[in-house]
């Protein structure tokens, strides 16, 4: 099938999807654009649906109707969850979830041996650019000066960090990532803003967040997302001055 450019030409094409849970629209008719590099950030009030948008791009709910079109060819609606995985789609969920009883470099260390697709047989018996790659990967998520220790001792931003580190392993295309700033600090929050912009100049980004802040720190086009719909979208400054988006989520 021949696709328009507008498809082709984005990373991630998401037309007229809808969603029904028990009879409720959680999304409907969600239409929205992520250019091939694009970091975007996803904003709404709670119940707005981003979850179960990503919950669509993942693979995990499949929607009613609408097309999800990745990479200009491949349509995520017809395929399950770790074959959306393979593709290179990675997911940071809210809560960090990594291995508390090992070191921060072993966590990372067993992500990049898990990522066959870039170390195949070929180099999974030579350390060398294996360990190259996780003193890589810890550099970007700050965790350098970390790698000895437990896991279990990071403070909650710093497994957030680690967690996004283990996903940078897999080397995605595409990486969402759910409330990076939720718990953390204000050093934490301002330090995950660097470092997501970091990733974004190699990967494109989707990141759903509440804090305002660390959206303006971001600096990207903004979604905001109501009922289950793109309410508006442009740079802060415009979607946050939108009358109907003070309404439903900023207040007055
Ligand atoms: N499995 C489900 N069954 C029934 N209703 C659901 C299900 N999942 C989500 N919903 C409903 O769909 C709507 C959208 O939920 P969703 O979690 O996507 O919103 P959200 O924007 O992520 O909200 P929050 O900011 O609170 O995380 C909500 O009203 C929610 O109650």
């Amino acid at each position: 099938m021949t696709r328009p450019q507008v498809v082709t030409q984005s990373l991630l094409y998401v037309d007229g999807v809808s969603v029904t849970f028990d009879g409720f629209r959680a999304l409907n008719q969600l239409s929205f654009i992520i250019a091939p590099g694009e970091m975007r950030a996803i904003i709404g009030p709670n119940g707005a649906g981003k979850t179960t948008m990503m919950d669509v791009i993942t693979g995990k709910t499949k929607p009613d109707t609408g097309d999800v079109i990745f990479a200009g060819e491949t349509d995520l609606t017809q395929l399950d969850e770790t074959a959306i995985a393979n593709l290179g789609i990675g997911r940071k969920f809210q809560k960090p979830t990594v291995f508390e009883s090992h070191t921060v470099e072993d966590n990372v260390l067993m992500a990049v041996k898990a990522d066959r697709t870039v170390f195949g047989t070929l180099f999974s018996r030579h350390s060398r650019p294996i360990m190259a790659r996780v003193d890589e990967i810890l550099g970007i998520v700050r965790l350098g000066d970390h790698r000895a220790r437990m896991a279990s001792e990071l403070s909650h931003g710093q497994k957030q960090w680690l967690e996004i580190g283990m996903l940078l392993a897999q080397d995605p295309k595409l990486l969402l990532v759910d409330e990076p700033a939720a718990g953390m600090t204000d050093a934490e929050t301002a330090a995950t803003a660097d470092l997501l912009k970091d990733i974004a100049k190699s990967h494109s980004v989707v990141v759903v967040e509440h804090d305002m802040g660390f959206i303006r720190e971001l600096g990207v086009k903004v979604t905001c997302l109501h009922e289950g719909s793109v309410l508006a979208e442009g740079t802060l400054d415009q979607v946050s001055s939108d009358d109907r988006v003070i309404e439903v989520y900023l207040g007055r």
